[in-house]
């Protein structure tokens, strides 16, 4: 099929190089020339394992392009996807202006009776808002169908999770639009849900809410852990294996983060509210993240009262493992806290450095070397669970900083090669390795 794809971020364009492997032509579309240009290049300009293959080998093909003209990719699609973002409004909802954009490009450049699936994670309702915007603006009388295909993926994992997906929701009007996604998307191998529009749009939000109050659960689990001297990765251990509960989501730590989880938790909230329905297990959910996400604070307060002027090596600036993504990482919410305290801070991250020098500026020193952040720190927060961190030959704690005191919010470490390596070593809702403790 002649596919269109609207915004080339961590969604379209995963969406559009996916759709181009499995034999369709797919113009992908952004309104950021400099994107478009890396792309058409071959170059990725996300971080994300396996896409930059798939972009060169179906840019080679022919089967995929890129532009930043909506008119040509729109004149011949067949179907369009929109796959642009929508971020939090200060109130909390989503905003959708850039959603109604890219319907306004659609109406004002579409040259037959397409279909418009939206990709991005809308609110109940956005669907039929937006069948409505492009019908009324189409030239000759072109009338769209509508179709909401929320998409699960998760960035770190992209590609895997688009080929490898758990389920494939497509909510439509007709039978015959279902019909017609259903049968695109069949080569994904996936299961697939068909359902109504408003449906679809609710299961999007569902799942990310679940998935968050599952870790703000355990986060609970984990602080309840502490104060009562149990082991939370015991704790969950015992409780994922019980086919109902599952063992995943259940990893205690500095909370969620995120492009989505911290946008779409709010977002629910706020579409609860409109319908009159006060949503307080989600509000929780999301009181327990936020406080989660100073714990390691008040640990760091206790330890050591004032930090003015200590070296704090900050390990990690991703909001996950593999992504070079900071949207609401909380590194972003400790560093700032870590200065206003004082501290001088070092931050580590492999990728997301130069992401990173741009949204926080130099006030900072920033390294993509691990020994470089500990070297003469007094003490390391871990934020991310890298694979450099959380595979570290623990000794480099003790040879290369001042003291070897770590507070780690991921729980990456065995306590008992903690004790070994003889740190002093606080993680979330496990016994501490306080240094009376240590052999
Ligand atoms: N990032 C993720 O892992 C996931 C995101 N989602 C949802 O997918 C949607 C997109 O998210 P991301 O890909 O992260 O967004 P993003 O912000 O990374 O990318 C959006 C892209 O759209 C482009 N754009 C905006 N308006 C445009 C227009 N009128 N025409 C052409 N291009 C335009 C922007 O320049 C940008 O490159 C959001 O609704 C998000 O909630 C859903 C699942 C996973
Ligand atoms: O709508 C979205 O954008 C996506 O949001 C999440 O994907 P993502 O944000 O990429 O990352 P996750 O792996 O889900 O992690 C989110 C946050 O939760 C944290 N987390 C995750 C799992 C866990 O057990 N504990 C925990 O603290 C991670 O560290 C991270 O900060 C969902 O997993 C995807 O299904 C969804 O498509």
């Amino acid at each position: 099929m002649k596919i269109a794809v609207i915004g080339t971020g961590y969604v379209g364009l995963v969406t559009g190089v996916a759709l181009s492997e499995i034999g369709n032509r797919v113009t992908c579309i952004d309104v950021d020339p400099s994107k478009v240009e890396k792309l058409s290049n071959g170059i990725p300009t996300i971080y994300e394992p396996g896409l930059e293959e798939l972009i060169r080998k179906n840019l080679e093909s022919g089967n995929l392009s890129f532009t930043a003209k909506h008119q040509e990719g729109l004149s011949d699609a067949e179907v369009v996807y929109i796959a642009v973002g929508t971020p939090q409004r200060p109130d909390g909802a989503a905003n959708l202006d850039y959603v109604e954009q890219a319907a306004r490009d659609i109406a004002a450049n579409i040259t037959r009776n397409v279909i418009v699936v939206i990709k991005s994670t809308v609110p109940v309702g956005t669907n039929f808002h937006i069948k409505d915007l492009i019908n009324k603006n189409t030239k000759n009388g072109i009338q769209i169908k509508i179709a909401s295909n929320p998409e699960f993926l998760r960035e770190g994992s992209a590609v895997k999770d688009t080929f490898h997906g758990d389920r494939i929701v497509i909510g439509t009007e007709d039978e015959q639009t279902a019909d017609i996604l259903a049968e695109l998307n069949q080569p994904f191998g996936a299961p697939i849900v068909t359902t109504d529009i408003s449906s679809a749009e609710m299961i999007k939000y569902s799942s990310n809410a679940f998935l968050a109050t599952k870790i703000s659960f355990i986060n609970e689990i984990a602080n309840l852990c502490e104060a009562m001297g149990a082991n939370v990765e015991e704790v969950a251990k015992g409780m994922g294996l019980d086919h109902r509960i599952g063992p995943d989501f259940l990893k205690a730590g500095i909370g969620y983060g995120g492009s989505c989880f911290p946008k779409d938790t709010n977002a629910l909230v706020q579409l609860a509210g409109n319908a009159n329905h006060d949503f307080n297990l989600l509000k929780s959910v999301i009181e327990v993240n936020n406080h989660q996400q100073v714990l390691l604070l008040n640990k760091i307060e206790s330890r050591f009262g004032s930090i003015q002027g200590k070296r704090v090596a900050v390990l990690g600036l991703a909001f996950k493992p593999n992504t070079d993504d900071l949207r609401e990482s909380p590194a972003f919410v400790m560093i700032p806290k870590l200065c206003a305290m004082g501290a001088d801070v070092i931050a580590y991250d492999p990728i997301a450095v130069s992401n990173a020098k741009r949204q926080l500026g130099t006030d900072i020193d920033y390294t993509e070397d691990l020994h470089e952040a500990l070297n003469n720190a007094d003490f390391a927060i871990i934020i991310t669970d890298w694979p450099s961190v959380k595979n570290a030959d623990l000794a480099i704690f003790n040879t290369l900083m001042k003291e070897p005191v770590v507070f780690d919010g991921r729980n990456c470490y065995a306590l008992d090669k903690v004790k070994q390596a003889t740190l002093e070593y606080y993680s979330i809702g496990r016994p501490d390795q306080a240094p009376e403790l240590i052999g």
